[in-house]
């Protein structure tokens, strides 16, 4: 039997287990895709939190769907995250639709230096509303924070968008880093609290509370 986090699970237990010395080297796993437009930056998020780099300017457009495993540690326990990338592109949709379904976690994201993809947000959440489990974690990540310049959607928009729908929200960039890792740390530790991982003298965890007292803001926002 499968567990919903991917894990060993006893048949007929239904939780996940702790996998034996002889298992791979996690405790936990969880798989989390990257959703948005075209072009706002998913691969390139993805590789600079596997790789801790930022891709050159070429933009190459994902066909289809790849994934990256990646193991993070929270309070001593090995999550492994299997991330997956996602095109963009329209004509590509009904080839990832058939993914989120068995997703624990989707990171979405738009990108600030252009308006239409933070449009398209709502129907990407319809998307998600119509496709994927009901209890999936979902974060609205506003990627290029690094090119203030060009931006044309203001933070409190995003923040305002995703108050609307409940779910945890910051602006990140694949570029430079900020806020990368902690969108999939925030997840890897939502995943550990679902799995009922908590030790016996642990808070509750809050997704919302850890984004918001984690996140990092641009370093200038002139946006008028
Ligand atoms: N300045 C800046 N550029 C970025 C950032 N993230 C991505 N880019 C650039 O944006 C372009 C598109 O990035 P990708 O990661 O390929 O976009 P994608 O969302 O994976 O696109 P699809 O594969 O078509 O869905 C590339 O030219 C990147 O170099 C960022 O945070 N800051």
């Amino acid at each position: 039997m499968r567990s919903p986090f991917g894990t060993t699970a006893t048949p007929g237990s239904g939780a996940p287990q702790r996998f034996s010395p002889s298992s791979p080297s996690y405790d936990l796993a969880g798989k989390v895709m990257l959703l948005g437009d075209s072009g706002v930056g998913k691969t390139c998020f993805l590789i600079h939190f596997k790789d801790g780099a930022f891709l050159s300017k070429t933009f190459i457009a994902t066909v289809g769907i790849d994934f990256r495993n990646k193991v993070v540690t929270v309070d001593g326990m090995k999550v492994k995250l299997q991330i997956w990338d996602t095109a963009g592109q329209e004509r590509f949709r009904s080839v990832t639709h058939a993914y989120y379904r068995d997703a624990q976690a989707l990171l979405l994201l738009y990108d600030i230096t252009n308006k239409s993809s933070f449009d398209n947000i709502r129907a990407w959440l319809t998307e998600i509303h119509e496709y994927a489990q009901k209890d999936v974690v979902i974060m609205l990540l506003g990627n290029k924070a690094d090119v203030s310049r060009e931006r044309v959607v203001r933070s409190e928009d995003g923040e305002t968008l995703a108050r609307e729908y409940g779910v945890p929200f910051m602006e990140t960039s694949a570029k430079t880093g900020m806020n990368v890792e902690l969108a999939f740390l925030a997840i890897a530790r939502e995943l550990k609290h679902r799995a009922g991982r908590q030790q016996a003298n642990e808070p509750s965890f809050q997704i919302h509370d850890y984004v918001e007292s984690q996140k990092k803001q641009p370093s200038c926002c002139p946006f008028v």
